[in-house]
């Protein structure tokens, strides 16, 4: 599956917003991919995973153990992806602020993928790296079904990215004055 194919999938369920966005990150963008109106039809989330489980098959040697996914973007992705790769799937969630594997314990030396659904600037995979690091678990590799930064994030692992699609964020004291002509809102879950 090739970038304009993945897009179709988002713009044909109205998950590309036009405004002006706070990201996770603190950037701003006039660009959001609302991936839960792609997520909320199985039939769409299954192509992107499937897709998806076959590049990371691929693309990353070795034994995988659990798919992680991040909560609350990672969650349908990683477990959608998990069911094509025939692993279980696991997540991470905040806990006052920070990712925590609340739910499960997993056996040092764990060989684990952490699947995405966005990425723009890399910090929620290195959280989650971190997190799983603290708990002995090997992180082999991380993957995404969108990286907003093409390929120039380094998240320390290798990054496996159905599509890539450069959307332009800029630091809240720099916006252009059309994007601070509009209200800004926050559609993330992070500090809620
Ligand atoms: O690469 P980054 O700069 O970290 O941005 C990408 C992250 O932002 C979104 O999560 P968010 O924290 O907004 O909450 P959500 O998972 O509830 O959507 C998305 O799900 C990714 O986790
Ligand atoms: O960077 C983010 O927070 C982000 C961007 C995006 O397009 N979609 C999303 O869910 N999060
Ligand atoms: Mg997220």
């Amino acid at each position: 599956m090739n970038t304009d194919e993945v897009l179709g999938i988002f713009r044909e369920a109205g998950a590309v917003l036009e405004g002006h966005f706070i990201l996770t990150s603190g950037l701003r963008s006039p660009i959001f991919l609302q991936k839960a109106r792609v997520f909320m039809h199985a039939d769409k989330t299954e192509r992107l995973c499937k897709a998806l489980a076959e590049k990371i098959r691929k693309g990353v040697p070795g034994r995988i153990d659990y798919v992680v996914g991040p909560a609350i973007g990672g969650l349908i992705p990683a477990y959608e992806t998990s069911r094509h790769l025939g692993i279980p799937a696991i997540w991470v969630e905040r806990e006052g602020g920070e990712f925590r594997l609340r739910r499960f314990e997993i056996a040092k030396g764990s060989r684990v993928i952490i699947v995405e659904d966005i990425v723009t600037t890399g910090l929620s995979i290195r959280e989650t790296i971190e997190c799983l690091r603290e708990l002995g678990a090997e992180v082999v590799a991380a993957a995404c079904i969108i990286d907003r930064s093409a390929g120039k994030t380094d998240v320390g692992v290798p990054l496996v990215a159905l599509a890539e699609y450069e959307v332009p964020a800029y630091p809240p004291d720099r916006l252009p004055p059309e994007l601070a002509a509009i209200p800004a809102v926050k559609p993330g879950s992070r500090n809620i």
